[in-house]
């Protein structure tokens, strides 16, 4: 049965600042990594009923729309990326909406979470978002594959701190996973979180290339255990990013590890989420399986180059009444 989701405050700048203390990291504990389980057929049943489960009109669509926005990394990873591409983007960031449908809204102030760009377009993008308070998020260690010298992985989240990045996105060895090496993948992420020093680390676990679902449980709560303040299924390169079966599986294990160690760690979807309805997908899956305080920029995140056009698109339509082409809501 269709059920109305509630009502949601508007905007991030009326959201209270919460600062969660971060993830510190727990000694790896073998025995409840490999108790960590994935019942598939019910994954998937449980997320085949989600979509149409919920559904959110009007006022309260739009506030939805609006959060979500306001858990966006703004995202440009492409060979191509200029440093006009960057500051277009960042102006983007800045005002996520065209002003007078902010302004219809009572949405003035709004903005995105963060910008994610290549190490070399950080000084860029901490220069065009100057003042703005929107962190920069780099992705690091040799991404999307992360396969190049583990030295130089290192030292690369440190160029990237030293640039200006306030959150690092790192990719894991996949290998490690696949290898059941639960050890390497620990101190892997322990020695990148390390390195982030103050910046706060997203552990991109490219889930589309684990294998199995019981596998991203255990890499999920590994990279936990070893201080990962974010968890983050894609890089947006694979040829599967984020699904909702894996998103069921990731949020799980971080309600797992809050009940053993009482914190709340970040969830972010990357990948492939590009129209409004999908990210009212994933705030309704956040809210029901670990509450309200998850649907916040702090921990939650969506990683997308494109979703942010079709949000404003679906806004323009609530004050309008009127649908505009997709091209006039280009990123950058
Ligand atoms: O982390 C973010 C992703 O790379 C963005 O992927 P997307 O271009 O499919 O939205």
């Amino acid at each position: 049965m269709t059920q109305t989701t509630s009502a949601m405050t508007t905007g991030a700048e009326q959201l209270p600042q919460v600062h969660e203390p971060r993830n510190e990291g727990v000694p790896l504990d073998l025995d409840v990594v490999l108790s960590a389980r994935a019942n598939t057929s019910a994954i998937e049943r449980r997320c085949a009923t989600l979509p149409g489960r919920r559904t959110v009109k009007k006022d309260y669509q739009a506030a939805w729309l609006a959060r979500a926005i306001s858990c966006i990394d703004l995202t440009t990873l492409a060979g191509d990326d200029t440093e006009a591409r960057v500051r277009r983007l960042c102006a983007k960031a800045r005002q996520p909406v065209r002003a007078d449908l902010l302004e219809a809204l009572g949405l003035e102030g709004l903005t995105v979470g963060a910008v994610c760009v290549y190490h070399d377009m950080i000084p860029a993008a901490v220069r065009a978002l100057e003042g703005s308070g929107i962190p920069v998020a780099a992705v690091s260690t040799g991404f999307p594959a992360g396969l190049s010298p583990f030295h130089l992985r290192v030292a690369e989240i440190g160029e990237s701190v030293k640039a200006g990045a306030r959150e690092i996105d790192i990719v894991i060895s996949r290998r490690h996973v696949l290898e059941g090496n639960w050890r390497a993948l620990y101190d892997e992420m322990r020695a990148f979180r390390e390195a982030c020093g103050e910046a706060h680390v997203k552990a991109i676990l490219a889930t589309g290339e684990l294998g199995t679902l019981r596998n991203v449980a255990r890499a999920s709560m590994v990279c936990m255990m070893a201080g990962a303040d974010f968890i983050k299924t894609s890089t947006g390169k694979e040829s599967v990013n984020a699904t909702l079966p894996v998103s069921l599986v990731m949020i799980r294990a971080i309600r797992e590890y809050q009940a053993m160690t009482g914190v709340k760690v970040g969830y972010k979807p990357a990948g492939g989420i590009s129209k409004a309805k999908d990210a009212l997908v994933y705030l309704a899956l956040m809210k029901e399986e670990l509450g309200d305080r998850w649907l916040r920029p702090d921990l939650f995140r969506f990683g997308a180059s494109s979703l942010l056009g079709d949000i404003e698109r679906q806004l323009e339509h609530h004050v309008s009444g009127a649908y505009s082409a997709s091209w006039r809501h280009a990123m950058a």
